[in-house]
């Protein structure tokens, strides 16, 4: 029997089911809890992250809900009672969703999203966030990390071809935005968006028409804004000569905007582009390049001088090539115990960066009064007053003898309350004020962490109080585990 697939409640992974189901037949899927998201390593070597996936998760729990198909379905694969899934039909989601917003800089060993509410609910979206979170995030910083080499060039879009499918391909190519591509080749995601779209014309016009001439003049005939694909057979002695012989004909007809190369050396040859396009008198017409481009290729073509105004990126952007998995993580740090009170939890490993945090945390990102450029960020305890402090010891979690003490500064909180309770209170801002307040935040850090090789690692420290909390609970713990074994 095939379901109609109507909803994402089931996109979880089965475990979260079945512990769901525990805690509700042990009568504690009411309890509160306290999830939080959060990430290890920054991606691709970078010295910073840019936060996405917030719109989608806002959409995915304002509908959260099993529908007659899901349950259905359930009922057929598994041994639930009816019970249990009359409850899991009844549900919605009401819990609280604290986190970065979209643009926002994100850094490793940070919350990033912190759900507080029912057990059972927090258990039941850990999936769908961190599927939401890992991707765009990671794409987003992808993408920054081209636009930091780029400078101001345009810079278009052209993934979704690459993509791991189509929703990666939209939502990737909304992250990519976010991360300050300018442009999208992808027409849906103009429309159900509101990126801009462009796009030149592909290889096939050039091999339908049998030469490079015939081609641009039939193009030229019928659009007014036209950039030639110049590679298909030879660019500089075929290709270049074409277009330009079909713009002088085509005169004030058509908008001679650009030429694309797509392969070869493409320093060399934009080099050469640029001489016969100024020979020819077009001095205004661009260079647009692609060809599996990221950050690394463009910076290096640019210190080679490469005479490429346009920069055109598909694979590496949307599949993030050389770093395919961000690794946000989702774990229980605090949890209603059977008197009513909160008690802090812990994932010990014997590696310490892997051990997390206990406690319900917020995260400051402090900056220098006046110029505001960052110092760090500055992960207290949820009841800790960062902002109306003096002064803040900071120092290294894990090696405290790094630490400096900071004054004249400014705390701002990054964890907003996106959810109260289940009823949404943020406003979801426009795709272009993201990109806007993005790319404002890029420019508030240092270059020596906005660099793509080797940046400077960016401060994240623990206040004392979060640092002796997670000290006292794994003294606890070490206790009781030496206590059984002895
Ligand atoms: N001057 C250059 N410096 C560094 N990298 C370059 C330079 N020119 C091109 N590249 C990059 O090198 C790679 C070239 O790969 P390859 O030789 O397979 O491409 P190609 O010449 O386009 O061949 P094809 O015709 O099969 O596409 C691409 O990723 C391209 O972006
Ligand atoms: O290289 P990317 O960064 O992934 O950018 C997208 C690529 O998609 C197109 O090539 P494709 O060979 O698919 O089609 P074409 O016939 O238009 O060249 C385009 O020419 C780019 O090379
Ligand atoms: O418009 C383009 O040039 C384009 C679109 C998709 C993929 N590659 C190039």
């Amino acid at each position: 029997m095939n379901y109609k697939d109507d909803g994402l409640a089931l996109h979880t992974d089965f475990y979260e089911l079945n512990m769901m189901y525990t805690y509700w037949k042990q009568g504690i899927a009411e309890r509160n809890a306290i999830f939080e998201v959060y990430f290890r390593d920054l991606p691709f070597g970078s010295g910073f992250a840019v936060f996405a996936g917030l719109e989608h998760i806002v959409n995915y729990l304002k509908d959260l809900h099993f529908s007659d198909s899901d349950i259905d379905y359930l009922k057929e694969v598994t041994e639930y009672p009816q019970a249990f899934l009359d409850y899991l039909h009844d549900l919605k989601f009401t819990g609280t969703i604290r986190s970065a917003v979209e643009g926002d800089l994100v850094f490793n060993n940070e919350p990033i999203v912190q759900f507080e509410g029912p057990l059972a609910q927090g258990q039941l979206i850990e999936t769908a966030v961190l599927n939401m979170v890992n991707y765009q995030t990671l794409v987003a910083t992808k993408a920054a990390r081209i636009r930091a080499v780029v400078g101001n060039d345009p810079l278009m879009e052209f993934g979704t071809r690459r993509a791991q499918e189509t929703s990666a391909a939209m939502w990737g190519t909304r992250a990519a935005f976010i991360g300050g591509f300018n442009a999208t080749s992808n027409v849906r995601a103009g429309k159900v968006f509101g990126i801009p779209i462009s796009g030149t014309h592909a290889h096939a016009l050039v091999q339908a028409y049998r030469d490079d001439y015939n081609a641009f003049k039939a193009y030229a005939e019928v659009n007014h804004d036209v950039t030639f694909l110049v590679d298909t057979y030879d660019t500089l002695r075929s290709g270049v000569p074409a277009a330009i012989r079909v713009a002088k004909e085509m005169g004030d007809k058509i908008d001679f905007q650009g030429v694309r190369i797509d392969s070869g050396d493409m320093a060399y040859i934009s080099k050469r582009v640029r001489q016969q396009l100024d020979a020819a008198g077009f001095t205004d017409t661009k260079i647009v390049a692609s060809n599996d481009l990221d950050e690394n290729t463009i910076q290096n073509l640019k210190m080679q001088g490469a005479k490429i105004d346009t920069w055109g990126v598909g694979t590496k952007v949307i599949t993030a090539y050389d770093h395919p998995a961000l690794g946000a993580v989702y774990k229980l740090v605090s949890i209603e115990d059977e008197h009513g009170e909160m008690t802090d939890t812990i994932k010990l490993s014997s590696n310490a960066e892997k051990v997390s945090t206990p406690g319900k945390k917020q995260v400051w990102r402090i900056t220098r009064h006046g110029n505001g450029k960052s110092e760090g960020d500055y992960v207290a305890l949820a009841y800790e007053d960062i902002a109306n402090q003096e002064s803040l010891y900071m120092f290294h979690p894990n090696f405290t003898y790094i630490n400096k003490t900071v004054r004249d500064f400014d705390a701002r909180p990054l964890l907003r309350t996106i959810f109260d309770q289940g009823k949404l209170v943020y406003e979801l801002p426009a795709l272009v004020d993201i990109r806007e307040y993005a790319m404002q935040c890029v420019d508030s850090l240092w270059d020596e962490y906005t660099r793509v090789l080797n940046p400077q690692e960016y401060p994240v420290d623990l206040s004392q109080a979060a640092w002796d909390n997670k000290m006292s609970i794994i003294k606890r713990i070490k206790e009781k585990v030496n206590w059984h074994q002895a």
